[in-house]
């Protein structure tokens, strides 16, 4: 259920941002991540993806959280690892890189979190601040429709969820019985 990875990379008062050339994304932009393979942890998944989009080599992690989502159309349920990593200010990577995913930019906070920015991943911006500020661990949900967020609900999560399948899945089912209850068709 919990099927990809996704990463903001903080430089000062940037982050590192991907404007992907999949049609589902393209024009949007979002974190660093993509599909976790078979037998791969979130984790190194994670580290491997952001080498592989960015050519960064194992930055410090830290785990942040999940964002999952639903749609009020009853398509099913999505969710992926959060990270954050940071790199200092004396590292210096000029953007923009034109990659195989797309382009690579430094984008920054201000204009990533101004309310009238349409450009960035719709639950990027809404759960930045604690991603960036706070040292607790959340699951955003974010419910669609029609491709659009119409609203996203940010609990507290125990960080321990990234490592401990047991206990992942364990959250993942107490969390679900609402949305099968509700009709939700769950993938
Ligand atoms: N901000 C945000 N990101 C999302 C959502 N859903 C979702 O899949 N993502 C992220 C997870 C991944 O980082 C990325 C998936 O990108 P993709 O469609 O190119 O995935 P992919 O299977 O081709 O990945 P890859 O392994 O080939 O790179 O988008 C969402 O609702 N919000």
């Amino acid at each position: 259920m919990l099927k990809y990875t996704l990463c903001l990379i903080r430089q000062g008062s940037k982050i590192l941002l991907l404007n992907r050339e999949h049609p589902a994304w393209m024009g949007c932009w979002n974190g660093i991540g993509g599909k976790i393979e078979k037998e791969e942890q979130p984790r190194s998944s994670m580290l491997r993806e952001i080498q592989e989009e960015t050519q960064i080599e194992s930055p410090e992690l830290s785990f942040k959280g999940l964002i999952t989502w639903t749609t009020v159309e009853g398509a099913g349920f999505g969710g992926l690892y959060l990270y954050a990593a940071e790199i200092p200010d004396e590292y210096e990577y000029v953007t923009p890189i034109k990659t195989e995913e797309g382009i690579l930019d430094w984008k920054e906070i201000s204009w990533i979190m101004h309310p009238d920015n349409q450009g960035v991943a719709s639950n990027v911006p809404s759960c930045l601040e604690k991603v960036l500020y706070e040292s607790s661990c959340y699951n955003h949900h974010s419910i669609f429709s029609d491709k659009i967020m119409v609203t996203q609900i940010s609990t507290k999560i125990d960080p321990r969820i990234e490592a401990d399948e047991a206990m992942r899945t364990d959250y993942l089912n107490q969390y679900l019985q609402k949305y099968i209850e509700a009709g939700f068709a769950i993938k």
